[in-house]
C-alpha cells in the first residue's frame, strides 16, 4: 500500500487465544489467587493485515460469549465500536452460570449477563482500536479525544500474602516473601516504592479480623506520612464495623473502598462516618450510579474499562461522575500489559483523575508484549506510537496458551476459595458480612 492510501478497515480474522498466567498467592476476603489465572488475548485482522490486540477475562463463562462474538465481526470494520454493543446483544449467555454473586465475578459486584457481556466488548473493543491507530499512525489516546496528561498515575497495590503457593502446586516463584502482618505490610510496601516509585498505597483486606488490618493501615501512615493510603475489604464488613473502622482510619485514609455491600450500607457508612468511600463493587453499570451517587453512598467511582464496555464507555462513566461531583480513578484485577496500556490511554484523557489508579501489573511476572510497560515514579508514561503502542509477543503467547491448553486442574476459571482449599481443606467462601 502506498502512503495516503486509505486503509481498508474491514475486519478480516478474529483470532481469540485463552491463556493462563502465573499470580502470586494474593490473600482476599473469599480465599487466595490460584497459581494461574486464565486471561483472553483478542487479535483483530483487517483487510490490510493490521493487527490490533485487546485482552479481557478468559474464564469459561466469558470465552463462550467471545466465541459467538468473534464469529459475528469479520465484514464489519474497525471503526465501527457502537456497534459491538448491538452485536453483543445478539450473544446468549447461559444465565445459569452468571448469576451467582459470589462466583468468579463476587470481587466486582453482582456479576449479570450484560456485565459479561461488556466484559467480552472491552477486549474487542480495544482491540479495534488499536488496529485503527496503527491504521491511522495515531496513538488509542486521540482516538478518544486526546490526552490530558503525559503520565498516569498508579498506586502500589499491596497485598496480604504467602511467599509461595502451598506445596505440591505447581506454581512460579517470585520473591516478594510473605506479608501477614503490620511489619509485613509495611515491608512489601517499601519496595513497591524502592522498585516503582508509588507514592499511594492500597491494602486489600477482608483477610484478617479488622483490628489486625487497622494496625497493618496505621504502620503504613507511620512509615510513609503524606502518602495516600485505601483499604479495600470487598464489602466484608457490616455496616457497624465498617463505621468503626472509618472511626480509627477517617484521619489516615484517602478512602475506604467497598467496606461494606450494598448501596444502602454505604451510603449509611458515608453519611455517618464522613469519610470518603470508593467502590468497585456498590456501582458496576450505568443503572445503578442514579441511586447511589443521589444517596451520597460513593465518593470515588474506580472505573475499569473491562466490565464497564470498554474505553469509550469509561470517558463516559468519568463525565457522568463529573456531573454529581463524584471523583473517578480506577480499579484492576489481574492483567497483562495490553490492558494497562489500555487504562493508561484511557485514564490519560479523563480530565479531573485525582487518584492514583489501581493496578495488579506488578505482580505479574509474564507477559504477551514485547517490552513490558515500566512504572517511574510511580507513573506510566502514555505511549503516543501508534495503536496502545505495545508489540505482542507471539512466543510467550503462545507459551502461556500451551499452559491454559494443557490444564486439567480447574485452572481455566477463577477460584479463589477453590485454591484456598488446597491449604485449608475445610474453607468455605465466607458468607457476607464476614466481620
Ligand atoms: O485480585 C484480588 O484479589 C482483588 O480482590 C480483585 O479481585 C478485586 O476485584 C479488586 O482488586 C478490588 O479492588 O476489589
Ligand atoms: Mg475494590
Amino acid at each position: 500500500m502506498t502512503t495516503g492510501t486509505p486503509h481498508d478497515l474491514t475486519i478480516a480474522e478474529v483470532r481469540l487465544t485463552p491463556i493462563l498466567v502465573s499470580d502470586p498467592p494474593l490473600l482476599n476476603t473469599q480465599g487466595v489467587h490460584q497459581p494461574y489465572t486464565p486471561r483472553l488475548i483478542v487479535e483483530v485482522v483487517t483487510a490490510d493485515g493490521i493487527t490490533g490486540v485487546g485482552e479481557t477475562y478468559g474464564d469459561t463463562q466469558y470465552l463462550e460469549l467471545a466465541r459467538p462474538f468473534a464469529e459475528r465481526l469479520p465484514g464489519r470494520r474497525v471503526t465501527d465500536l457502537g456497534g459491538l454493543f448491538a452485536l453483543a446483544d445478539e450473544v446468549a449467555v447461559d444465565r445459569s452460570r452468571a448469576g451467582g454473586r459470589l462466583d468468579v465475578g463476587g470481587l466486582r459486584g453482582v456479576q449479570t449477563a450484560d456485565k459479561l457481556r461488556l466484559s467480552v466488548v472491552s477486549g474487542f473493543e480495544v482491540a479495534c482500536l488499536d488496529a485503527t491507530g496503527k491504521a491511522l499512525g495515531l496513538p488509542v489516546h486521540a482516538l478518544l479525544g486526546g490526552k490530558v496528561r503525559d503520565a498516569v498515575e498508579y498506586s502500589a497495590y499491596l497485598f496480604y500474602r504467602w511467599a509461595d503457593h502451598p506445596e505440591g502446586v505447581a506454581s512460579e516463584k517470585d520473591d516478594w516473601g510473605a506479608a501477614l502482618d503490620p511489619a509485613g505490610v509495611v515491608a512489601q510496601a517499601r519496595a513497591f516504592k524502592e522498585r516503582y516509585g508509588f507514592r499511594s498505597f492500597k491494602l486489600k483486606g477482608g483477610v484478617f479480623p479488622p483490628e489486625e488490618e487497622i494496625a497493618a493501615v496505621h504502620a503504613l501512615a507511620e512509615a510513609f506520612p503524606g502518602h495516600p493510603l485505601r483499604l479495600d475489604p470487598n464489602g466484608a464488613w457490616s455496616v457497624e464495623t465498617s463505621l468503626k473502622v472509618a472511626g480509627e482510619l477517617g484521619d489516615v485514609l484517602e478512602y475506604l473502598e467497598d467496606p461494606a455491600l450494598g448501596t444502602p450500607a454505604m451510603a449509611r457508612i458515608a453519611e455517618e462516618s464522613g469519610v470518603p468511600l470508593a467502590t468497585n463493587m456498590c456501582v458496576t453499570t450505568f443503572a445503578e450510579i442514579q441511586e447511589a451517587f443521589t444517596r451520597g453512598a460513593v465518593q470515588v467511582l474506580l472505573s475499569d474499562h473491562h466490565y464497564w464496555g470498554g474505553l469509550r464507555n469509561t470517558r463516559e462513566l468519568a463525565a457522568v461522575c463529573r456531573a454529581f461531583g463524584v471523583g473517578v480513578s480506577m480499579h484492576s484485577n489481574t492483567h497483562l500489559g495490553i490492558s494497562l496500556a489500555a487504562m493508561t490511554h484511557v485514564a490519560s484523557t479523563v480530565p479531573g483523575l485525582h487518584h492514583a489508579c489501581d493496578t495488579h501489573y506488578p505482580w505479574q511476572s509474564e507477559d504477551v508484549i514485547t517490552e513490558r510497560l515500566v512504572f517511574r515514579d510511580g507513573t506510566v508514561a502514555v505511549p503516543d506510537g501508534p495503536g496502545l503502542g505495545v508489540t505482542l509477543d507471539r512466543d510467550r503467547l503462545g507459551a502461556l496458551h500451551e499452559r491454559w491448553l494443557a490444564d486439567d486442574g480447574g485452572l481455566r476459571d477463577r477460584d479463589d476459595a477453590a485454591a484456598m482449599r488446597v491449604a485449608d481443606p475445610g474453607w468455605t467462601t465466607p458468607t457476607v458480612p464476614r466481620w
